[in-house]
């Protein structure tokens, strides 16, 4: 469903991000279509530039490298262009992601754009999900850090077009260092698990921290 002909938005936040989200979903659906199309090449051709002149359409000021969407809840909150969480990243799936009971569990499904093998996910896009769900689960437990060190284990191979739950949880913190654990199952066999993780993430330093997100 187009976002844009949901229920009206509260504030002129929302409204934005709603706006976000609908330009978001009709990417994810050119993107899809675009690797899935079989068409021959004048149509691609003609395609080509029609988006050439959308997105010339996108002027006025770009956002800094650094700046922190004003649409955003950093750290920790919404991220509106996440390459994971994004509704308006393209790239995005985007996963949704609630809290649990000893955790937070994202839910998504992914699309050819994301494949690695014929008909499942590419591994680095699984390891992009539990980076980003562990980073998440810190930001949960309180401690927003960022990954250190990331350890995967593919045990089979992961679906696309497949309904999937991605769950991560704190294991342990060590001063700054917090220890975290991930599985990416399909939503229909949660018992089976065909990604593991484990991960170290550290909260950054004060001083640090203000270096690296200057505008935080
Ligand atoms: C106030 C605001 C703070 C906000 C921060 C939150 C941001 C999160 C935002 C949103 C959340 C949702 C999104 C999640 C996204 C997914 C997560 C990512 O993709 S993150 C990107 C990939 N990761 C990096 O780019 C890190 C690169 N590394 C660094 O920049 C530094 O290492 C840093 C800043 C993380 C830490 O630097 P130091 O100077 O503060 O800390 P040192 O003293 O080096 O280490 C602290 C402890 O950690 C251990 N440590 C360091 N590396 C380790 C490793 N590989 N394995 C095990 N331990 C390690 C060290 O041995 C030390 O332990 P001992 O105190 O001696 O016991």
């Amino acid at each position: 469903m187009n976002a844009r002909h949901t229920a009206a938005p509260s504030t002129d936040l929302d409204h934005q991000r709603e706006a976000i989200a609908g330009l978001g979903h009709e990417l994810r659906a050119l993107v899809d279509a675009t690797v899935r199309t079989v068409t021959p090449a004048d149509v691609l051709h003609r395609v080509t530039d029609e988006v050439r002149r959308l997105t010339s359409q996108l002027t006025g000021r770009r956002r800094t490298r650094t700046e922190i969407p004003h649409v955003d809840e950093f750290p920790g909150g919404i991220r509106m262009f996440s390459p994971v969480t994004g509704p308006g990243n393209p790239l995005a799936p985007p996963v949704r992601v609630t809290p649990d009971g000893d955790g937070v569990t994202g839910h998504c499904t992914l699309g050819i754009a994301h494949e690695g093998p014929p008909g499942y996910v590419h591994g680095g896009m699984s390891a992009m999900l539990l980076d980003e769900l562990m980073g998440w689960a810190c930001s949960a437990a309180g401690t927003p850090a960022m990954t250190v060190s990331l350890q995967l284990r593919y045990h089979g191979p992961v679906p696309v077009e497949t309904p999937l739950r991605v769950h991560a949880r704190v294991t342990g913190t060590e001063a700054r260092k917090v220890f975290v654990t991930g599985s990416i199952t399909t939503e229909a066999d949660g018992d089976r698990q065909l990604v593991t993780a484990e991960a170290v993430f550290v909260a950054p330093d004060p001083e640090r921290a203000r270096a690296l997100f200057p505008e935080r």
